[in-house]
Order: C-alpha cells, then sequence, then structure tokens
C-alpha cells in the first residue's frame, strides 16, 4: 500500500523564486490497485510521482510504502526500499546500445545478480511482455510500443511492489496505447502490483485505473473511485476532464436552448445519469407513462465504463410543476442521478 500525507514541495527559495509544486497531497494507493492522477500541464504530476520515489525529496509531509515512512530512512534503508518502485518513462529511457535483453538485465545486472538467474529472469520477463522473440534486437529496431515494453519488462526486473508510470502511453497512437494498458492491466491482474500513474489523458484513466484524482495547482481537487468521478464529477476541471472521453460536450444549439430555459421555460432542462442496472430499466418511459408531463431527450450518450454500462442524457421535463417533482423523486428512487442542468453547469 502507498500513502502520501501531507507531501509538500517547495522549489527555490525567497519570495519571488519558490515555487510550490504540491501544496499537502493526500493519497491512499491499495495493493493491486491501479490509481490514476490527471491534470494540465504543469499541475504537478511530475514532481508528485518523483516525490514517491524520492527522486524528489519532499519539503515535508510522509511518503509510506507498506507503512514505512521514506523520509525517515537512512540512505542503504532508502536504496533497500526503491528497489520496491519501479518506474516507467514516456520516453523509455532505453540503453541505445544495449541489446533488449540487457536492458532488461540492466538493474539485475547492478545487484550483482549470478548470469544463470538473470538469464531466466529476463527470459520470462521478455516472454510476459510479449518480446521473447526480441531479446537480442536494439531499442532502435523496435517499435514505441514494444519498447514501452521493454520498459515494463526492466521495471519488474527487481519484483516491484509498485509501478510508477510517467506518461507511459503519451507518446503512442491509440491502438498501441490500448496494448501497452492492457500490458499494464495483466501487471496488476497476474503479479498483484500497486500501480500509480500519472497523465493527462483522460481515455487512460477511463480505460486502466480503477481509482482517480485530478492535480490542479498542486492540490488534489476530487479523487474517487473512476466510475464516481465520471458519473458525478464535482469540480470544474475533473467535467472538463470528463468530457475530453465522454462526448459530452454541448452543441452550441443545445447550449442556447439551456441558456434560454434558464431565464423562461418553468419547466426545466434535466441530465439523468444511469449506471449499472439502471441502464437495462426503461426508466423514461416508465417515467412518461407514470406521470402526466412530455419528456423531450435532447442530447445523450449511452457508454461503459469499466465494463459497467453508463447513460448520461439531457432531458427537457415539461408539464406541471408539482407533477414534474414527483417524476424527479420517482428517477431518483430508481438508482438514476438526475440533476437540473443551469447554465453554469454547461
Ligand atoms: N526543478 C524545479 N525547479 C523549479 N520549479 C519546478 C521544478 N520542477 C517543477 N517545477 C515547477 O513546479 C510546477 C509543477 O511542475 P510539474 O512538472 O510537476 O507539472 P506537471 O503537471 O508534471 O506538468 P507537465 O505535464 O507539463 O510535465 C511547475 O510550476 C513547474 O514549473
Amino acid at each position: 500500500m502507498l500513502v502520501l500525507d501531507d507531501v509538500h514541495k517547495v522549489f527555490g527559495k525567497g519570495k519571488d523564486k519558490k515555487v510550490e509544486a504540491l501544496k499537502g497531497i493526500n493519497l491512499k494507493v491499495d495493493k493491486g490497485e491501479i490509481f490514476g492522477v490527471v491534470g494540465f500541464s504543469g499541475a504537478g504530476k511530475s514532481t508528485l510521482i518523483r516525490c514517491v520515489n524520492i527522486l524528489e525529496r519532499p519539503t515535508s509531509g510522509k511518503v509510506l510504502i507498506n507503512d514505512v515512512d521514506l523520509l525517515t530512512l537512512n540512505p542503504r534503508d532508502l536504496r533497500k526500499q526503491r528497489k520496491k518502485i519501479g518506474m516507467i518513462f514516456q520516453q523509455y529511457n532505453l540503453l541505445q546500445a544495449k541489446t533488449i535483453f540487457k536492458n532488461v538485465a540492466m538493474p539485475l545486472i547492478l545487484e550483482g545478480v549470478p548470469k544463470d538467474e538473470i538469464k531466466e529472469k529476463v527470459t520470462k520477463l521478455l516472454s510476459f511482455v510479449g518480446l521473447a522473440d526480441r531479446m537480442n534486437h536494439y531499442p532502435e529496431q523496435l517499435s514505441g510500443g514494444q519498447k514501452q515494453r521493454v520498459g515494463i519488462a526492466r521495471a519488474l526486473a527487481t519484483d516491484p511492489d509498485i509501478l510508477l508510470c510517467d506518461e507511459a502511453t503519451s507518446a503512442l497512437d491509440p491502438n498501441t496505447t490500448e496494448a501497452v494498458l492492457e500490458l499494464l492491466r495483466k501487471v496488476r491482474d497476474e503479479l498483484g502490483i500497486t500501480i500509480l500513474m500519472i497523465t493527462h489523458e483522460m481515455n487512460v484513466i477511463r480505460d486502466v485505473c480503477d481509482k482517480v484524482a485530478v492535480i490542479e495547482k498542486g492540490t488534489i481537487v476530487e479523487q474517487g473511485s473512476v466510475i464516481d468521478v465520471f458519473t458525478e464529477p464535482k469540480t470544474k476541471i475533473a467535467r472538463s476532464f470528463v468530457r475530453t472521453v465522454l462526448n459530452q460536450t454541448i452543441p452550441p444549439s443545445i447550449k442556447r436552448l439551456i441558456e434560454e430555459s434558464s431565464q423562461t421555460n418553468p419547466h426545466g432542462i434535466y441530465r439523468i445519469i444511469f449506471k449499472g442496472a439502471s441502464t437495462n430499466t426503461p426508466l423514461l418511459s416508465n417515467t412518461a407513462k407514470k406521470f402526466s408531463i412530455d419528456l423531450n431527450v435532447i442530447h445523450g450518450m449511452v457508454t461503459e465504463l469499466q465494463g459497467v454500462p453508463f447513460g448520461n442524457l439531457l432531458v427537457e421535463f415539461k408539464g406541471d410543476r408539482e407533477e414534474i417533482n414527483r417524476a424527479i423523486q420517482y428517477i431518483n428512487e430508481n438508482d438514476a442521478v438526475i440533476k437540473e442542468v443551469s447554465k453554469d453547469a454547461i
């Protein structure tokens, strides 16, 4: 388990030069979980991940791995603990003049592991990442996705408990990204390794993470399960990230309708979110039958999040106010989330 407790990082000194990159980060990543941290450029993501393996020493706070605070350790014990943390990078950081085999073997060679053990281990790791037939090739002979697989194999060489991924798929095309994310799921599921990843791509969070935290200006502004944050983002920044992948961008004509509606329409436009079981019930048609109101679906989509069906619709409600209120209560009681859409929330 990885815990960051009130982690601060200040770069530079003096009033004008001081940059507070992290302002009290609290995170808990459970064993065998993939936890994603998403944020815009400059939000503090790289600093955060570098503070986990003390590539960057936090100014204050605690970095606990399986209850051991890395900041209290002497250099020798810290080196030992850091072996439990593997890291992969956006630009792979492979040694160009060494073969794939040597790249993966490097952490073991540095540890003085016997040659036959290294051979067995590296062969196993290259087979795990699907590159058994490439061990004598050089990095330049591989595609980006294959290089990242080598990076993953190398990170796994020291049997880490935790794998840190620094924008691991940002340099890859969508198909290759999907294959690398599939491999990370395999790392979690078959090896039980805890994964902390930072990214600016919300599709990566949607496709592979169990939990997500949104970082803005050095502060975690929202965190929770991917399903919860995607279905009910609470902050403006989380909403904007979610919209980048759930195609919730509201077309201008609908925006105008919402704006007009909030000024003039006494009935209202509502966002209804269905998740899990509620996507399988004909809730809207039941509601229209049960209450004397008209429902007009004006925008929306139905998709899947981590294998769970998820729908997000904008629906205009027309009719008597009391009747609309009863319909809203009915929808709420049937496992869907319903909220009036104000022009501020679009
Ligand atoms: N070594 C450093 N010295 C001074 N300031 C730094 C240093 N490293 C980072 N910063 C500052 O800390 C803040 C957070 O930077 P960081 O690189 O962690 O953000 P990021 O979210 O990873 O951004 P990006 O996605 O662009 O890499 C920025 O204002 C950055 O300029």
